[in-house]
């Protein structure tokens, strides 16, 4: 039965379908049987047998693109809108820890008060949902690697050159070809609404605020139309791409981005499975309970592994060499690989005529010991040049490194020792998810003042003129250094108990 066109279906009919054998939810006003895609919910049945019978939409939003549930439900299924007003409300208990945050949230420092990307981590993980704050923050097992890739750019040091006129300093730069107004983009990282009700959109907006690179998530909460809708006509964007096991899907996913203008295919291939993430599996999605797997035929996904298992069932771990010529096939957009980490893949990477890689270990997330971008990228130089006589920044073969960059010197280190930009995750999540896009703009002011005045320090007024002579990297791969604690970064690091925005 569904509505017809003029009849609306009431709440009270929705509500019968609550069951397993018939499952209905009501999402943006309107009714889908969701019957038949309870086992095929990469999120498991019973977070949306939770909502059977009831209005998901507050749990939806932060995890779904809006055009989900239209585009994985065949029309059927969309049984049409609801009379609003007969919908029985879902109640929203407000703890005291949730008015406390809301309190915190009220009372945050002005952006004129923020004065570092540091100071965006510190107020986020006071004011932010503690879901969102423990999947962006959190990284795998020890999350060693996610210190160590901060811990990296602590053991270069400037070697700086004085009397040279320095009035005019240009960051400008490009990546793949496209100009860029600091050799910095925007990297891709998931689940953007559950920071902020925008999510990704505050990164287009503030990307063609400040002329840098968006890289588009594939599992963006806004979808993949509304954020290239968003953005400017001229603004380019990549796009980051989790290979699905069924191909035709991601065929179209491509397709689709190339006809919609993306500038750049970057293949995520460091998380054939996602890292164990310790943060976010203590904020358990919705396990599913083990009667409903047995009558799934044990078919349910174990959801207490936290957000990132819950939305990435559909992951190929087959993906492989292989596969580049496929991809070669299907598209015309230069393809680089993101999460390649040592220089035996980039060289390969190179051999197969991709147009460059991300050195990078996902932020920490994955694979912890990994060693950080910076450091694999002096390996990458090294090597590729003796096996191919390459040099580097490159314009055939990008070397991008992220992960842990906090400053603009080490976006500047990073480029010193050959690499064409650097990518940055974190602290744009936290700068919007407690300020919106005013955050992210402020987050790329800052970078881009501190890039003018240590271009200015360094004695480059160009970025071609900054070269290996200015850093000493010869620590770099001993990891038993002690530099200076970086406090800043580590008392945001660090649990902190009790601590007031007053502190700040
Ligand atoms: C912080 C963060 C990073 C994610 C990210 C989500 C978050 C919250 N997600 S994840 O859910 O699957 O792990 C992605 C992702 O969708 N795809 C991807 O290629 N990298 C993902 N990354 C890694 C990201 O692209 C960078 O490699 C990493 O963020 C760089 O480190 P910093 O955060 O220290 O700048």
């Amino acid at each position: 039965m569904s509505a017809t066109e003029d009849r609306k279906l009431s709440g009270k009919e929705v509500a019968q379908h609550n069951t397993r054998e018939s499952c209905w939810i009501i999402v943006h006003g309107k009714v889908y049987d969701v019957t038949e895609f309870l086992d095929d919910h990469p999120g498991g049945s019973k977070i949306i047998l939770k909502y059977a019978g009831k209005d998901a939409t507050q749990e939806y939003d932060p995890i779904h693109p809006p055009d989900a549930i239209t585009t994985n439900l065949s029309p059927e299924k969309h049984l049409g809108p609801v009379e609003p007003d007969t919908v029985e409300k879902v109640e929203v208990v407000i703890t005291d820890e949730e008015k406390a945050r809301l309190e915190r949230a009220e009372h945050k420092p002005t952006l004129d008060e923020i004065l570092n990307l540091h100071d965006f981590e510190f107020i986020a993980k006071q004011v932010m949902p503690e879901k969102a704050w423990a999947y962006y923050s959190s990284a795998a097992d020890d999350e060693i690697t996610l210190r160590e890739n901060h811990a990296a750019y602590h053991r270069i040091w400037f070697r700086p050159r004085v009397l040279r006129d320095v009035t005019r300093v240009d960051l400008s730069s490009t990546i793949l070809g496209h100009k860029t107004s600091m050799p910095i983009y925007i990297t891709a990282t998931a689940l953007g609404k559950l920071g902020h009700p925008d999510g990704e959109l505050n990164l287009t907006r503030a990307a063609a605020n400040y002329n840098v690179i968006q890289m588009i998530p594939t599992l963006a909460s806004c979808s993949f139309d509304e954020i290239v809708d968003n953005a400017k006509p001229d603004q380019v964007q990549f796009l980051q791409l989790y290979v699905n096991k069924d191909r035709e899907i991601t065929k179209r996913i491509v397709q689709h981005a190339e006809k919609r203008g993306i500038k750049g295919l970057f293949i995520t291939v460091d998380a054939p499975q996602l890292g164990r993430r310790e943060k976010d599996m203590r904020m358990k999605f919705e396990a599913d309970d083990p009667s409903e797997v047995a009558k799934a035929g044990g078919k349910g996904v174990d959801r207490s592994q936290g957000a990132a298992r819950a939305i990435s069932s559909f992951i190929d771990p087959g993906l492989n060499w292989s596969d580049l010529s496929w991809f070669k096939s299907i598209t015309k957009m230069p393809l680089i690989l993101k999460g390649v980490q040592c220089w035996e893949d980039a060289l390969e990477a190179y051999d197969q005529g991709l147009a460059g890689v991300v050195l990078s270990n996902h932020g920490g997330r994955q694979l912890d010991f990994a060693r950080s971008g910076i450091e694999v990228l002096v390996e990458c130089v090294t090597k590729l040049k003796e096996k191919r006589g390459l040099t580097f920044p490159n314009d055939k073969f990008a070397l991008l490194v992220d992960g842990g960059v906090r400053r603009a010197t080490d976006v500047i280190k990073a480029v010193a020792l050959g690499a064409t930009a650097v990518g940055i995750g974190r602290p744009f999540l936290y700068a919007f998810s407690a300020y919106g896009v005013e955050g992210v703009n402020k987050a790329l002011e800052i970078l881009r003042d501190e890039f003018e005045m240590n271009m200015r320090l360094i004695g480059a007024p160009t970025i071609k003129d900054i070269v290996p002579e200015m850093v000493d990297a010869s620590n770099l791969s001993s990891h038993i250094v002690s530099v200076p604690e970086d406090n800043l970064y580590h008392t945001s690091y660090e649990v902190m108990h009790h601590a007031t925005l007053k502190e700040i």
